[in-house]
């Protein structure tokens, strides 16, 4: 019996089948299944093409079309179902210029990176393995399908996604894969950023980082990881870790001269990610001053507490315990500024022969700040109270 992940997603096989076509589960799915890891998504490749889908079910979203990919709904659920095909080559090093379809599956599996990755299952889970793949996965092994060097050449995301594996699974890179990652790391530099990005953070989050670092060292590819090319040995004091903000923060706070806002520019990250990574480095600035205290547990975001423990363990080698933050939270008077029993209406009101202006804001900063370091109870009238001693100053 399958995982209950497939089930949904199986009945969509059947319906392809039923109309005369086939359908199978390929990719991470079926490695993941094979391994025993969790499996987060699951891709559908089918010999039917994508009008041919399109005319199965009654709503097809047609996200990628010209590559084959439409998304079937299907019992308020989305299944991404892509059509057999090949692929030419990746001018561009972005995409590849053109695709064929085809209805041979084996031509599918064929043209994809790892033999891990080029297992197809069917609905009852009976697996197709044209290329070993799951005697690769016996043996912990990262192996191309075919000709390396072709593989790299085609895509050569796909090098990055070779040391991607290695972390995520501790295995090793087959001695020809990692020879033609070697012989094809400059095409490394030709790829859109925002590519490796996503590859870089599956890297630094894997369990087997420093095995892949290793690799990184061995094949000399650092020369082509933005960031790390200047600043290479940071990457060997890396702890796995599941986002990149830490990891930038790390850079600031360790490397001579380049800031997390270098590294979040050269990845091309997303302005959260920017924000996140600046958080922590100002978090970390503001520990050293002060400590650990009410103001700083209130300023830094919940999500953001186990990455600023990270950072402090890497950084200056010291453990934070977590409840730290737990108990400090729990006696703040207030949780966020929405809970200020004043508003800048408030202060308005009782200054009203000030004109509208920044004044209101540093205000209710301050007053925050009194509240949360319980300096000031969050009531109204002693907050007039005391704001009549602490008048603000004109704009
Ligand atoms: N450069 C790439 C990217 C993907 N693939 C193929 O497309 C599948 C799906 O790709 P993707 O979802 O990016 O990776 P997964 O292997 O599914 O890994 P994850 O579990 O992280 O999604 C891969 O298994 C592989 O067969 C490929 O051949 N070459
Ligand atoms: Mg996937």
């Amino acid at each position: 019996m399958l995982p209950s992940i497939f089930h949904k997603a199986a009945n969509i096989i059947s319906i392809i089948e039923e109309h005369h076509y086939e359908a199978y589960f390929v990719g991470g799915c079926v490695r993941d299944y094979i391994i025993g890891r969790p499996i987060h998504d699951v891709d559908i490749a089918s010999s039917a093409f994508p009008s041919e889908i399109q005319a199965i079910f009654p709503k097809v979203i047609p996200v990628g079309i010209e590559h084959g990919t439409v998304i079937v709904r299907y019992e308020q659920e989305s299944f991404e179902v892509t059509t057999y095909r090949t692929e030419g080559t990746y001018t561009d090093h972005r995409r590849p210029d053109e695709v064929h379809f085809v209805r041979d599956i084996k031509e599918d599996l064929k043209r994809r990176d790892f033999t891990m990755n080029a297992i197809a299952m069917d609905a009852n889970g009976k697996v197709l393995d044209p290329f070993g793949g799951r005697e690769d996965i016996a043996g912990r092994r990262i192996q191309t399908v075919g000709d390396a060097a072709d593989r790299f050449k085609e895509d050569a995301l796909r090098i990055i996604r070779a040391l991607r594996f290695s972390s995520q699974l501790g295995f090793s890179i087959e001695v020809n894969t990692k020879e033609a990652m070697k012989s094809c790391r400059a095409l490394i530099d030709k790829l859109a950023v925002e590519r490796l990005t996503v590859e870089l953070e599956k890297l630094c989050a894997g369990a087997y980082f420093s095995k892949a670092v290793e690799y990184i060292f061995e094949l000399e590819l650092y020369h082509h990881l933005p960031i790390f090319k200047d600043t290479p040995l940071l990457l060997k004091e890396i702890e796995p870790v599941a986002s990149l903000a830490p990891v930038f923060a790390f850079v600031e706070l360790n490397s001579e001269s380049i800031t997390a806002a270098d590294c979040t520019k050269a990845y091309k990250c997303s302005n959260q990610l920017k924000q996140q990574a600046n958080t922590l480095v100002d978090a970390y600035h503001r520990y050293k001053e002060n400590g650990i205290d009410a103001w700083f547990v209130y300023q830094l975001p919940r999500k953001q507490w186990d990455f600023f423990i990270y950072l402090v363990k890497q950084t200056d080698k010291k453990i934070i315990d977590i409840e730290v933050f737990y108990s400090i939270r729990k006696k703040l008077p207030i949780l966020s500024k929405k809970e200020l029993c004043v508003n800048g209406y408030d202060l308005m009101k009782w200054f009203p022969e000030r004109p509208k202006g920044k004044w209101i804001k540093q205000q209710l900063d301050a007053i925050e700040y009194q509240i949360v370091t319980s300096k000031l109870a969050n009531e109204k009238s002693k907050i007039k109270d005391w704001i009549q001693w602490n008048l603000p100053v004109q704009d």
